[in-house]
């Protein structure tokens, strides 16, 4: 089994403090060791209170890359795109906000034009952040017919495009989705999750490992280094 570290908080403001502190260090190291940082965010609501504090930190971000772990195919100014978010709290601390998708409709055209425009950045990344779905979704490795691409895709393969089947309820949509194997290569990967339902459905899916079902446990699954997850309720 992999090695997971539980961090538990009373609440999201004590979660978002101590997870904005770790991205602040994660961030601080990378610049000092390699002149500069390339991090993963995740969509979803659960992050917005941690990318406010780490927004506000002081940090050296003219020398930050950040992009998405994942994309919906909708225009960058929808309130669904979750590079929204990301430019909104990190474009005014000055990095780079680096979006992957452009208005290509077709998500397989869409994921090869991803791949390709992330040809540019220095993988691995520094830190792939990563959310949970209430149906174990992870990024946007979902179920459905582009599951095996997104888990399976050969190494060096950085973005896929995604068609989730059964759709998720708060954005249906095709989306964009950074790789198992870029998630992976990460020099950090951790998770963010709230709520005692999803917390057990992680727990069950990181002891399925790679018999488990669900998209976050067969990601898990093949990771070789620690991960810390970060739970409140
Ligand atoms: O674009 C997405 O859908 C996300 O990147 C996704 O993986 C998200 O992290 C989870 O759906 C959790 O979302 P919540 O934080 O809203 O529960």
């Amino acid at each position: 089994m992999i090695e997971a570290e539980w961090w538990e908080y009373d609440d999201i403001d004590e979660l978002a403090d101590a997870v904005a502190g770790d991205v602040g260090f994660i961030i601080e190291s990378a610049v000092d060791a390699r002149g500069e940082a390339l991090i993963a965010l995740p969509g979803g609501t659960t992050p917005l209170p941690i990318f406010r504090k780490l927004a506000s930190a002081k940090l050296p971000w003219k020398r930050v890359t950040i992009i998405p772990t994942d994309e919906r195919l909708v225009p960058l100014t929808d309130e669904r795109a979750n590079i929204r978010a990301i430019a909104q709290n990190f474009l005014p601390s000055g990095a780079r906000v680096f979006p992957i998708t452009s208005d290509i409709a077709d998500h397989k055209l869409a994921g090869n034009s991803a791949n390709a425009k992330l040809a540019e950045l220095k993988f691995p990344l520094d830190l792939a952040w990563l959310g949970v779905g209430s149906d174990g979704h992870t990024a946007s490795i979902f179920a459905g017919p582009d599951l095996d691409e997104a888990l399976n895709a050969p190494k060096g393969r950085h973005a896929v495009g995604v068609m989730p089947d059964p759709m998720p309820q708060d954005a249906p949509v095709a989306r964009v989705t950074l790789t198992r194997s870029a998630i992976l290569s990460a020099r950090t990967v951790l998770l963010t999750v709230t709520g005692a339902e999803t917390r057990e459905l992680v727990e069950g899916a990181i002891a399925d490992g790679q018999s488990s079902k669900l998209p976050i446990g067969r990601v898990l699954a093949e990771a070789e280094q620690p991960i810390d997850i970060h739970w409140a309720p």
